[in-house]
């Protein structure tokens, strides 16, 4: 046994410097071009934990200096009205980031709305143009939650060509967008997921592992090989015996922190730079599109 415990990568430091920074930027910019950048947030419905994100990100932008404009639909709102709105914002010169909060209620087709977005005004990265850049590796606007798990591997100056990725989850959201930024950066990559056989057996020869399936505390201390760097892009609400909600990650922090190197915290580790990078994009079309 070690007796050490892991270094903490601290993502919500590292996106209060970020949102510091642009909020400099901002202020150098905004004389020139007039007005502040603007984002738009959609909502469909009334899932709690959405309301909370959405709320996070209007008052990060409030913080910066940024206009953002909140659009709330009832849940049984039809696809045909959120294309017109979205059209809409394609066309106003205020707004530069457009963000349609996931998941949307099971009648509306999210993917047909994400191709309604402008790619240059696609503040999550989740057009298909601008995942087509990166998978050819060239830029363009970056899904949130991957590019700050990169740019935190940055800050913290972990070394990632030629290592073992192993990135646990395969969405759209986080999991396949990261398996190609860590693949740009010279990583070898294996996205493991719901119907990997032995992922035990895979997540140990992880140098990074990155858990990212949405089940509380999935990963265990056991599965991790020691020395490696864990990243925990989980947020899960669960609550307590006693009636108390806590956050957790997909990491199972007490244990798994023993054995790596480094680790996220949950809160403030991905989720804060996930707020951060959104606003880092909205900014860049902004800058982009004088
Ligand atoms: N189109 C779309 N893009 C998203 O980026 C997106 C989405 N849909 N749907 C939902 C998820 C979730 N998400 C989070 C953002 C910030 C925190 C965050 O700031 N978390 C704090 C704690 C917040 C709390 O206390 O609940 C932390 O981890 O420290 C968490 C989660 C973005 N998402």
């Amino acid at each position: 046994m070690r007796s050490t415990t892991a270094c903490l990568l601290n993502g919500k430091a590292l996106a209060e410097k970020i949102q510091g920074d642009l909020k400099e930027l901002i202020t150098i910019l905004q004389p020139k071009i007039g007005r502040p950048p603007g984002l738009a947030v959609l909502m469909v419905g009334d899932d709690p934990a959405s309301a909370v994100y959405v709320r996070n990100k209007e008052r990060a932008c409030a913080k910066l200096g940024m206009a953002s404009f909140g659009h709330h639909f009832p849940g049984q709102t039809s696809q045909t009205e959120l294309e017109k709105v979205i059209q809409e914002l394609n066309q106003d010169p205020r707004v530069d980031g457009i963000l349609v909060q996931l998941p949307l209620p099971p009648h509306l087709d999210s993917v047909a709305l994400l191709h309604t977005i402008a790619p240059e005004k696609d503040a999550d990265g989740l057009h298909p143009m601008n995942l087509g850049r990166l998978v050819r590796g060239e830029s363009g606007l970056r899904s949130c939650t991957p590019a700050g798990v990169m740019r935190l591997l940055e800050e913290y100056q972990i070394e990632v060509a030629g290592k073992h990725a192993v990135v646990v989850g395969r969405s759209i959201l986080v999991g396949k967008p990261l398996g190609l930024m860590l693949l740009k950066k010279n990583a070898t990559v294996t996205i493991a997921h719901s119907r990997t056989q032995n992922l035990a057996e895979i997540t140990r020869q992880a140098d990074i592992l990155i858990a990212a399936v949405g089940k509380p505390q999935f990963i265990t201390g056991d599965m991790v090989k020691q020395g490696a760097v864990a990243i925990d892009v989980g947020i899960n609400r669960i609550v307590k015996s006693d009636d108390n909600a806590i956050l957790v990650g997909d990491l199972d922090f007490e244990s798994v922190a023993p054995v790596a190197d480094y680790i996220t915290p949950v809160p403030g580790g991905i989720g804060p730079m996930t707020v951060a990078m959104l606003l880092y994009n909205t900014v860049l079309s902004y800058q982009d599109r004088q």
